[in-house]
C-alpha cells in the first residue's frame, strides 16, 4: 500500500523550494495577476479518499484543460461523427499554431489545440439550447460541485487580446469547419477556458475518466469506449509539443493549460491535479511538470 499522503508531502516540500518556477503567462493580462508562488497538489484515489498538499483549495483558471470537458460533452452529444470535423493526431506544434490548419485544410489536427477545441465549440453551440449555462451545468454535475463558476474577467482578458484565436476560427470559418458565428463560438471558447476549479475540484471533475465514465456520484457519462478515446488524447496531444516529452517523464494520459494546472490519472487508480502558475517554454507549468515526473517515479504508478 502506498502512503499517498506522505508521498505527496514530500514531493511538494523538495519541489517547492525551487528557485526557477518558470514564467507565468502574460498574452492574457488577467492571468499575469496571479502569484507565482502558489502550489497546490491534490490526489483523488479509486475508493474516493483525497490527499492534499499546498494550495489545493484555491480556485485558478484552468484554460485549456476544459477542453478535455468540451469534448467529453461533445462526444456524448455527436458521437463518432465528430471526427469527421477533427483529427486525432498529436500536431507537435504549440497550442495556438496555425500552419498545419491551412495545409491539411480547415481540418485540425486534434480536439486539444486551440483550432481543434474551436471546432468543439462550435459543435457545443450548435447542440446546447444554452450553451454557456448548459456546459457550466454538466460541469457542476459531473464535479458533484455547484460552487464552479466562469471567471468574468478572464474571459473579458482573452477576448481583448485573442487574436490568434480569432485568427483560428475565421480560418475555420473559411473552409466551412465553423458551422456558428464567429463571435459566438468565441464567446463560448474564452468561458469554457476562463472556468476556475481548484486542484481538488479537478481531480473530482477528472474522476470520471479514472472511473470508466462513472461520475463521482456513480453516474455514467461516457462509454468506456468514449473514456477510452478521450485518454488516448491526453496522452498523445494533451501537452502540444510536450506531449512526448509527457508520456516519456510521467507515463499517465493527462492535460495542462495555461494558468498552471496539469491534471492526469491512472484508469482505475486515482487521478491528480497540480498548480503551480509559472509556466516552461512550452506553456506548460514547470513544477507541475516535475511533481508528476516524481510521482510516477517514486510509487512506480503509471500506464507502462
Ligand atoms: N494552453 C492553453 O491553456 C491555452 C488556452 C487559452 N485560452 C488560449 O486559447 O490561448
Amino acid at each position: 500500500m502506498i502512503d499517498f499522503k506522505s508521498v505527496l508531502h514530500k514531493i511538494h516540500y523538495e519541489i517547492g523550494s525551487r528557485k526557477d518556477r518558470g514564467t507565468v503567462a502574460t498574452y492574457i493580462p488577467e492571468l499575469a495577476k496571479v502569484d507565482i508562488n502558489k502550489f497546490g497538489i491534490h490526489l483523488l484515489d479509486k475508493d474516493k479518499n483525497s490527499y492534499s498538499a499546498g494550495d489545493s483549495t484555491t480556485p485558478f483558471s484552468i484554460q485549456s484543460i476544459s477542453k478535455v470537458l468540451s469534448l467529453s460533452l461533445a462526444l456524448s452529444h455527436i458521437g463518432e461523427k465528430l471526427w469527421e470535423r477533427v483529427d486525432v493526431e498529436p500536431s507537435g506544434d504549440p497550442f495556438n499554431h496555425l500552419s498545419l490548419l491551412e495545409q491539411e485544410n480547415g481540418i485540425p489536427r486534434n480536439p486539444l489545440i486551440n483550432a481543434g477545441a474551436i471546432v468543439v465549440a462550435d459543435v457545443l453551440v450548435s447542440v446546447l439550447d444554452n450553451p454557456k449555462k448548459d456546459f457550466l451545468e454538466f460541469i457542476r454535475n459531473i464535479a458533484n460541485d455547484s460552487s464552479i463558476n466562469y471567471n468574468e474577467e478572464v474571459a473579458k482578458s482573452e477576448k481583448a487580446t485573442g487574436f490568434r484565436n480569432y485568427a483560428a476560427a475565421n480560418l475555420l470559418k473559411s473552409y466551412k469547419n465553423l458551422h456558428n458565428e464567429v463571435e459566438e463560438v468565441l464567446d463560448f471558447y474564452f468561458h469554457q477556458c476562463a472556468l476556475e476549479m481548484t486542484c481538488q475540484q479537478l481531480a473530482r471533475t477528472f474522476f470520471l475518466f479514472s472511473n470508466r465514465g462513472h461520475c463521482l456520484q456513480n453516474q455514467k457519462h461516457l462509454s468506456i469506449n468514449q473514456v477510452k478515446r478521450i485518454n488516448a488524447l491526453m496522452l498523445t496531444c494533451g501537452f502540444y509539443d510536450e506531449a512526448g516529452e509527457f508520456a516519456f517523464e510521467v507515463g499517465l494520459p493527462g492535460k495542462s493549460g495555461v494558468g498552471g494546472g496539469i491534471v492526469a490519472l491512472l484508469p482505475n487508480h486515482f487521478t491528480v491535479a497540480t498548480w503551480s502558475p509559472g509556466l516552461n517554454k512550452k506553456g506548460n507549468s514547470k513544477l507541475g511538470m516535475e511533481v508528476l515526473e516524481k510521482f510516477t517515479t517514486e510509487t512506480g504508478l503509471s500506464i507502462f
